[in-house]
């Protein structure tokens, strides 16, 4: 693998697509030709499936394999030839989205659900070379959500709250592959400390 893979994580409303968007214009990122990409995928079988899950009452062990089978596809078909042809890609989103957020919709249902999907994930897929976790409280996040307009069945406070420490569980446990985000920061400087690792990754690697 001769690329770098680069991904957003952070709770629902915690600015993510609002960072990633900035980065395609940023002309220094520009530069080094990144592929942007995000988790679900939009518009191919697998992310349609996902789209309807999220949009009912799915049972929750259905969609984690729904949220997988779209991993697969999204490795298969994008990130994995990217990487081997030497580019850079940003995902919005990929593996710890599903450790965290199905972490959590199964642990009444799973002995520590959140190393079997993560076991559900070895030997196959790609782990990032760097990971950006937008942390911010889950009380701002789902007033942003709420001001967006739309509303997903996990936009809950008290469900974020879960999903949000088992992100930072996940950074504790990997220092090396995440940085920490205050995500209740202004956008621009949210922006601007991103773009400034991800160069200083990307000239150091
Ligand atoms: N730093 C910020 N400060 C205030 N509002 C913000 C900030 N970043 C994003 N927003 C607003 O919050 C809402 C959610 O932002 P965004 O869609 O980027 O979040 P996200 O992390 O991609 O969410 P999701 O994963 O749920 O799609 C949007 O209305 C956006 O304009
Ligand atoms: C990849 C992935 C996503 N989710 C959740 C997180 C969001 O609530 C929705 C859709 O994501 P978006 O960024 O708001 O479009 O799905 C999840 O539970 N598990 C996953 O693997």
């Amino acid at each position: 693998m001769k690329g770098k893979l680069i991904t957003l994580e952070g709770i629902d409303g915690s600015g993510k697509s609002t960072v990633a968007k900035k980065l395609q214009e940023n002309p220094e990122i520009k530069a080094f030709e990144p592929v942007f990409t995000r988790e679900p995928t939009r518009g191919t079988l697998t992310g349609n499936a996902v789209e309807k899950a999220i949009q009912s009452d799915t049972d929750q062990l259905a969609e984690l394999f729904l949220f997988t089978a779209d991993h697969a596809e999204h490795l298969a078909k994008l990130v994995k030839p990217a990487l081997e042809s030497g580019k850079t890609v940003i995902s919005d989103r990929y593996s710890d989205s599903r450790y965290a957020y199905q972490g959590i919709t199964l642990k009444t249902r799973l002995e520590n659900s959140l190393e079997w999907v993560k076991n559900l994930h070895r030997g196959w897929t790609i782990v990032p070379d760097l990971t950006f976790l937008f942390d911010i409280r889950p009380e701002i996040s789902v007033e942003r959500c709420g001001r967006r307009g739309e509303q997903s069945k996990f936009e809950k406070i008290e469900f974020l709250r879960g999903v949000r420490e088992t992100f930072l569980r996940l950074a504790a446990e990997d220092p090396e592959r995440f940085i920490v985000i205050d995500a209740s920061l202004s956008p621009e400087s949210i922006e601007k400390e991103v773009a400034e690792k991800i160069l200083e990754f990307l000239n150091r690697n």
